[in-house]
Formats: C-alpha cells, sequence, structure tokens
C-alpha cells in the first residue's frame, strides 16, 4: 500500500502520567483522521510520544499544548520532521531482517521466497503501525503463541491492539481459523488488512476499528478462546474486567507491552477477575505474559 507524507512531531517525556496527560491535552485539540498520536514506554522508563499529522501542523500551537501538559522544557525539545511514503515502504521492503519466533518467521517482501519450508512466513508491511517482529514485544507474544499453540487448539481468537496484524496473522496461519483484528488507531486497523490481505486469504482475518471491547462485534461475537493484546501496562490492567467477561472457560491469554516491573500489578488485575498466570517471558527489557482463566 502506499501512504502519503506524514509530518511527524516528536518528543520524550519523563513519566506516565505526563506522557497521558500530553496525549489527552493533544486529543483534545486534533481528531482522528487529523493525527495519529502514539505514546509508548522506553526500556529506560522514560516515554516517546510521536504524533504523525496528515497535513503540517500548527507548531506553535504544538508547543503551546505540549508545554501547558508537560513543562516548557519538554515543548523546547520537540522535532517536527516529514516522513516520506516512499521512506516508510523502503524501510518496510528492504531494510528489515527476518525475525524468527519459533514456528513463525516475520519478514518483509523481498524475503518472501527465502523462508524455510518448515517455518510460518509472516510478511509485513510496517507502513505507519506498530508490529514489524523487531520489538521485543511482539517477538514474546508469537514466542508464547507458538508454545501455546503446540498443545492446544482455540477457535475463537481475538489480536487485540492488531497495529501490523502481526499477532492476528500469525494466529490465523496457524490454526487456520477465523481471528479478530481490533485496533484503537484507524491507519493501524487498514494496515492490518491489507497485512492480512498479503497472507492469508481474506476471510480468515476480520478487522475492527475499537478501543479495548466496545464495538458491536464483540457483544455480537461469541466468547474468545485465546486473546492477544500487545498494548501498555494501564490499558491491559483497565481491560482485566471486560476482558474476563469475553473470555470462554480455560481460555488463555497473552499480553505484552509492560516492563517486568510492571507485571506484578498487572498479574494481580487478572488474578482478581479469574486468571492465573501460566508463563512470563522477559525480551529486550520487556515482559510478555501467558495467562489461563481458572473456571
Ligand atoms: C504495541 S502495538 C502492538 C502491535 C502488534 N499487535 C504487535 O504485537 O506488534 C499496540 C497497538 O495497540 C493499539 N491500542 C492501544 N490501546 C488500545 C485499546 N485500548 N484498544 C485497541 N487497540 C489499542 C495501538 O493503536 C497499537 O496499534
Amino acid at each position: 500500500m502506499s501512504l502519503a507524507s506524514t509530518h511527524r512531531v516528536h518528543f520524550a517525556v519523563g513519566d506516565e502520567h505526563t506522557a497521558r496527560g500530553v496525549v489527552d491535552a493533544l486529543t483534545e485539540i486534533f481528531f482522528e483522521g487529523q493525527a495519529a498520536i502514539a505514546a509508548f514506554e522506553r526500556p529506560d522508563s522514560r516515554w516517546d510520544v510521536t504524533v504523525h499529522f496528515a497535513e503540517p501542523p500548527d507548531q506553535p500551537l504544538v508547543r503551546e499544548l505540549v508545554a501547558n501538559a508537560a513543562g516548557a522544557d519538554i515543548a523546547a525539545g520537540i522535532t517536527f520532521d516529514t516522513v516520506e511514503a516512499k521512506d516508510w515502504v523502503k524501510a518496510s521492503l528492504e531494510d528489515l531482517v527476518p525475525v524468527p519466533a519459533g514456528r513463525f518467521v516475520v519478514h518483509g517482501q523481498h524475503d518472501r521466497d527465502r523462508i524455510a519450508p518448515n517455518k510460518l512466513g509472516i510478511e509485513i508491511e510496517a507502513a505507519l503501525a506498530f508490529g514489524t517482529g523487531h520489538h521485543g514485544t511482539t517477538r514474546g507474544c508469537l514466542l508464547l503463541l507458538d508454545q501455546a499453540l503446540k498443545a492446544w487448539r482455540p477457535r475463537r481468537v481475538l489480536d487485540l491492539g492488531t497495529g501490523t496484524g502481526v499477532l492476528a496473522i500469525a494466529a490465523a496461519k496457524a490454526l487456520h481459523e477465523k481471528v479478530l483484528a481490533s485496533d484503537i488507531d484507524p491507519p493501524s486497523v487498514q494496515v492490518a488488512r491489507d497485512n492480512a490481505r498479503l497472507n492469508v486469504s481474506g476471510h480468515l482475518v476480520r478487522t475492527v476499528r475499537a478501543t479495548g471491547f466496545s464495538a458491536p462485534q464483540f457483544t455480537q461475537s461469541a466468547l474468545f478462546d485465546l486473546v492477544l493484546a500487545n498494548i501498555l501496562a494501564n490499558p491491559l490492567r483497565q481491560l482485566a474486567g471486560p476482558m474476563a467477561r469475553h473470555l470462554a472457560p480455560s481460555a488463555l491469554v497473552i499480553l505484552s507491552g509492560l516492563l517486568p516491573h510492571q507485571a506484578p500489578a498487572v498479574i494481580a488485575a487478572y488474578r482478581a477477575r479469574g486468571l492465573v498466570p501460566v508463563r512470563h517471558l522477559r525480551i529486550e527489557g520487556w515482559s510478555s505474559l501467558l495467562l489461563r482463566k481458572v473456571n
């Protein structure tokens, strides 16, 4: 797919509270379709905030909003640049080294014909969504998925926060079952849909834009046997209740996007909803958890 150039705003803040304050301040002013705003915790515990604007942003306004929410020193460190669509495509097709994770290998188009026959290749064109397999959280989820599927065959699978669709595609390829892939971010939903078409027949991965479980597809659909959610520690904790209500008996849940010191609080939130931890992987400073619903 080709995406138009975007106008990127980037800065780092010291903690999650500040990152959320900045995201809220920007979200109040710039509506969906105008700006895609993402905040992600780094292994050093600082937070990266990146905003992609469809049109060149009003720089003084952005600086003022960030200064009000996070302080003048943070606003002074904002960088503004333009990301050419050509560069994203080039990066996704040429620069990505294939990433093995159990039976899965995440790769770009140029490695399509080089995947060993005993592996399941997942071709990803990253574009503006998260999930090329290179991040420790994605690899953690893929490894836990690979291990979980060795002894068990879920029928109804959800990838919540699908990004590029990488986890949904992995599950659909391994199981030959329909997988629901959701994301809060409209461009990610489109990227996941495009990647799904590249990898599996169209009907196997169904994409939906949704925040958490708040979409009609969730209330209509049956309970899930497996949910993958690579988002962040706080949203994961907040999702524990809704998640538990959408799980079938003995369902498995794979969570990532959290740091090891955040794992106890996330585990406690899910334990309170009847899920127990089964495995805890640590990759590149990130934790990935496998939990099982106890009947
Ligand atoms: C770290 S990326 C993970 C992408 C991919 N699943 C992977 O494992 O590489 C997190 C994704 O979750 C989405 N997201 C964050 N919070 C969400 C929420 N409450 N509901 C749905 N999607 C969410 C983001 O837009 C982003 O695409």
